[in-house]
């Protein structure tokens, strides 16, 4: 049985949906895949029998993937999968920045002694705060997340400007066309009252809100940061907001920076935290594990480009590799060379990888170790598997 490494509180959602489809988890062999969620796999030793990693939710800073894609490891995310449930409190972040609920709530628990609902009543005049109907937000990251957060706020009466250079054709659509498009993040940090992030950490994002940016917020704006620690510069938001020239911090990250400061309020993590988005991410992520292991399709991959087409041919040989000119020749060469006829051959490229798909009906099992015995020793090519139609 193929065996299945976790890390991290998967669902029962993915779990069960893999061990009926015949997966152990946790067992004994070494495993063929690895679903996860915030593991740091940069500390993990991931075994050479591993062919994919699944990371049910949506960032994955945690995982090595350029490494793992020189192992011709299959990398992929759920995307989406944990969305509502990051706009949720994203939007309580929002309400708790226009009002001073968590301090409010302090206050009347409190409150000791004699009539407390008097003393409540007598004293809330210090936990008066602002609406946000009217108000500008700018969302900078209009994905999955982030479109969601900007639609919303729609619907709270804010007026709604967003800031997203990688949208296309398609992504553009999931944004209302009553949010304004601002041509530079600079036209959102000056334009907002509140600005949300929901932007990847990666190499380019890395302090994207860095002490230039956040100076030139409203002093009496507040910023949310629902995406990772590290895509804000939270020694310099402290130092903004002990300046007054930031009214508010809100983030889901915890940094010790930011401790102890009645402007700041910090949640542990929790954006994807919901019984619902868990359930979602971990069925998609078991889903889209086995969709590859089993038929070599390839969805949602961070790593390798889409392919989903049906398995109708008897076997399929799956190749990774460099997107480099000739490889595909080579390849169709070495099939035509042995008399092993193609019923279908896709190949996609993204950047700088390729994956090709080619489905046949006739493999002998000596053709069958020919295929691993040439293709394993090219140096472009970083992972050929072969794979029989177990619905045949
Ligand atoms: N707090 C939590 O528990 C969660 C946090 N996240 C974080 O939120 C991030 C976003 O999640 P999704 O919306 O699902 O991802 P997504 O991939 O759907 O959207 C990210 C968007 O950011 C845009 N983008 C990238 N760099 C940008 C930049 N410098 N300026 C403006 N736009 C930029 C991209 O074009 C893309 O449209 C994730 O990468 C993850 O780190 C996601 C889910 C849960
Ligand atoms: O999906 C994401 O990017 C998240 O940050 C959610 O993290 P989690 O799976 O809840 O540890």
């Amino acid at each position: 049985m193929t065996n299945i490494k976790t890390y991290n509180a998967i669902s029962p959602m993915g779990l069960n949906y893999l061990t009926e489809q015949g997966y152990t988890i946790n067992g004994d062999e070494a495993p063929k895949g690895i679903l996860l969620r915030s593991q740091d796999m940069h500390q993990e030793t991931i075994p050479d029998t591993v062919r994919a990693l699944v990371r049910a939710g949506a960032g994955f800073n945690n995982i090595p993937v350029d490494d793992l894609t020189q192992r011709g490891i299959a990398v992929f995310n759920t995307p989406g999968g944990n969305a509502n449930a990051v706009k949720e409190l994203t939007i309580a972040a929002l309400i708790m920045a226009a009002r001073p609920v968590v301090a409010a709530i302090d206050f009347a628990n409190k409150t000791r002694g004699g009539d407390v609902s008097l003393r409540t009543e007598t004293n809330k005049g210090g936990y008066r705060g602002t609406e946000l109907s009217g108000k500008t937000l700018g969302v900078i990251g209009l994905g999955n997340v982030g479109s969601k957060v900007a639609n919303t706020a729609l619907a709270l009466d804010m007026e709604v400007i967003g800031y997203d250079p990688g949208l296309d054709a398609t992504t553009a659509w999931r944004v209302d066309r009553h949010i304004g498009h601002a041509r530079n993040v600079e036209e959102v940090l000056q334009k907002a009252d509140y600005v949300t992030v929901h932007i990847p950490l990666n190499a380019d994002n890395k302090h994207f809100i860095d002490a230039e940016k956040i100076a030139q917020l409203k002093p009496e704006a507040a910023l949310l940061n629902f995406s990772r620690g590290g895509i804000v510069d939270d020694a310099a938001a402290k130092a903004a907001l002990d300046a007054d020239q930031l009214r508010m911090y809100i983030t889901d990250f915890a940094d010790a920076v930011l401790f102890d400061n009645p402007k700041t309020i910090i949640t542990p993590h929790i954006g994807g935290s919901t019984i619902e988005a868990e359930d979602t991410s971990a069925l998609m992520a078991a889903k889209q594990l086995d969709h590859y292991l089993t038929t070599g399709n390839v969805v949602n991959s961070v790593n390798l480009p889409s392919i989903d087409e049906p398995f109708r041919t008897k076997y399929r040989v799956s190749i990774i590799h460099r997107n480099v000119p000739t490889m595909l020749s080579q390849i169709a060469n070495f099939f035509g060379d042995h008399g092993i006829n193609i019923e279908q051959l896709s190949n996609r490229a993204k950047n700088n990888i390729a994956y090709t798909l080619i489905s046949l009906n006739a493999l002998t099992d000596e053709e069958w170790q020919l295929i691993h015995e040439r293709f394993d020793q090219v140096d472009d090519i970083f992972q050929t598997r072969v794979l029989k139609n177990n619905q045949d």
